[in-house]
């Protein structure tokens, strides 16, 4: 049983891989050469009811009653046959992706086996909540909480970090007792595809684990969050679409967790150490491409080391290494797709317009006939743009940041906080009071000090205003993938 016969990535659907349709098929394409390299079979509407179906039943027969310690067990196998798989879901990702081996070891498939081991932890040792009160006339009543699994979940992810942040939502609505209907983005079916084979080989019953290939609105994505039998929605993806989602799964008051698009900042004063924040402005601004939510795209810089970080972050731009994903060498892979980076290629031109000042960058780099027909694109920083212009307020999602300067910390705060997103911020100071002082005054989900994209599975993980709803992440995640039944009894 494989993911993928000769050209097909196939669905999984209740337990086994579907024979694809010839008829409903689209093309892979990798996005460092340009190359078709597999085509994907698009689940239709018939398909996605069987997978609900196969969950509801897995569910039925058993999944949502096993135990919590063998759930945990089950992830924590899930964890250990990945490890086993390594290179092949390293493969797999750089394939689909183009980025780099280095970031897909070191990130992408390595948090796929943390994000199992954490939640196995945090669900062997969640407690439930209770509370015994006392009454008049010396009784006493006592609350205890049950916590149930929410069902049949549908889990729905972008194409920026794919096995990430699928496992992100897998493990702990598995965990929970949870059935699964995957919807992996059209960009990135394949290693959603190959963790199928995992979990079915550590035992995880047919049906609790679905995947279901194809795109959003008028196909597999919409079928799903549209669907009757689905219990809850756990999107992440743009605002735009979250906000679709939304209206989607509004009409039967289903449970949404969405993480969102961010346009985040970096705030730098001017007693850094520059090394250190150079260091660490470069991962924030140019990891995976600048396509992380995460990553900054707004760098406030105290006036009087403005030139330094200027000056500073463009060199280390200069010095990425855009190369084929497979050589160790390579710092920066490609954009996901040509449509994604003539999305990018157009907030280039909308700065230019507005008056910036490209201090490196700003077009598409010439890297040998290999790698032509790629989405490649130059890592890229402006100067000279205003808060109020497009490239500033509106989330690009590629490897670029505007650098703004600013006096006085009040300012600063000030323009960190002025966008409609709220996902995260970053803070370079060597005085520890303004640190935590203006890191707990950004309006968003997340607030880094001296460092970025650190990582407690066990935190709250979210953000507000456009970039989402709720939070995911140690018990956070339990809260959303369960739902508990408060019984009080007279004692
Ligand atoms: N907050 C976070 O944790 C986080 C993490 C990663 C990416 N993102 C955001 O995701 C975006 C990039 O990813 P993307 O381009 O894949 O986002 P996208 O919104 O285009 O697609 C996300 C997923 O939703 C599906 N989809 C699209 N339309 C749909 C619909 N109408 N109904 C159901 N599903 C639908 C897509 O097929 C894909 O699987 C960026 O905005 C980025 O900021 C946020
Ligand atoms: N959800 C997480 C990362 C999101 C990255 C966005 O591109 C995580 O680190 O858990």
């Amino acid at each position: 049983m494989t993911a993928e016969t000769g050209r097909w990535i196939r669905n999984f659907v209740d337990g086994v891989f579907v024979e694809p349709d010839e008829d409903r098929g689209f093309d892979k394409v990798d996005p460092a050469t340009g190359l078709v390299f597999a085509r994907v079979h698009e689940a239709d509407s018939s398909l996605v009811d069987r997978a609900v179906a196969g969950a509801r039943r897995a569910l039925d027969e058993g999944w949502a009653r096993t135990p919590v310690r063998e759930r945990a067990a089950l992830l924590r196998r899930a964890a250990d046959r990945i490890e086993e798989r390594f290179e092949e879901f390293v493969a797999a990702e750089i394939a689909d992706t183009g980025k780099p081996v280095t970031q897909a070891r070191e990130l992408d498939v390595a948090r796929a086996v943390a994000n199992f081991r954490s939640f196995a932890d945090v669900v062997a040792a969640a407690g439930q909540e209770s509370f015994l009160t006392d009454l008049a006339g010396g009784r006493q009543s006592l609350n205890y909480a049950v916590r149930k699994p929410l069902g049949v979940v549908a889990v729905i992810v972008p194409w920026n970090l794919p096995l990430l942040l699928l496992t992100w939502k897998v493990a702990p609505a598995l965990a929970c007792g949870n059935a699964i209907v995957v919807k992996p983005s059209e960009e990135t079916p394949a290693t959603a595809t190959l963790l199928a084979e995992v979990l079915a080989e550590v035992g995880l019953p047919a049906g609790a684990y679905n995947v279901v290939h194809g795109f959003g609105g008028d196909s597999a994505g919409e079928y799903l969050t549209s669907h009757p039998g689905i219990d809850g929605v756990t999107f992440t993806g743009s605002s735009a679409t979250g906000s679709h989602v939304m209206k989607t799964v509004a009409p039967r008051v289903r449970p949404v967790s969405f993480e969102l698009g961010g346009k985040n900042a970096a705030i730098v004063f001017d007693d850094v150490d520059l090394d250190e924040a150079l260091t660490g402005l470069t991962k924030s601004v140019f990891t995976n491409t600048g396509q992380v939510c995460l990553c900054t795209e707004r760098v406030y810089v105290q006036r009087s080391v403005f030139a330094d970080i200027a000056d500073g972050l463009a060199e280390r731009a200069r010095r990425l290494r855009l190369d084929r994903p497979t050589d160790e060498r390579t710092t920066t892979g490609p954009l996901i797709s040509q449509q994604h980076r003539n999305k990018v290629l157009g907030y280039f031109e909308l700065a230019e317009q507005a008056g910036a000042k490209v201090l490196t960058g700003g077009g598409i780099p010439q890297l040998g006939p290999e790698l032509a027909g790629g989405s490649w694109i130059e890592p890229t920083l402006w100067t000279g743009l205003t808060n109020a212009d497009r490239a500033v307020r509106e989330e690009i999602f590629g490897p670029v940041a505007a650098l703004i300067p600013f006096d006085t910390e009040a300012e600063a705060i000030a323009l960190a906080n002025d966008t409609d997103y709220g996902l995260a911020a970053s803070v370079w100071t060597n005085d520890l009071r303004r640190g935590h002082r203006v890191a707990q005054a950004m309006n968003v989900g997340m607030a880094w000090v001296n460092t970025w994209f650190l990582r407690d599975l066990r935190s709250p993980f979210g953000g507000v205003g456009l970039s989402g709803i709720g939070r995911e992440g140690g018990a956070s995640s339990l809260h959303f993938y369960t739902e508990p039944t408060n019984v009080c009894v007279q004692l």
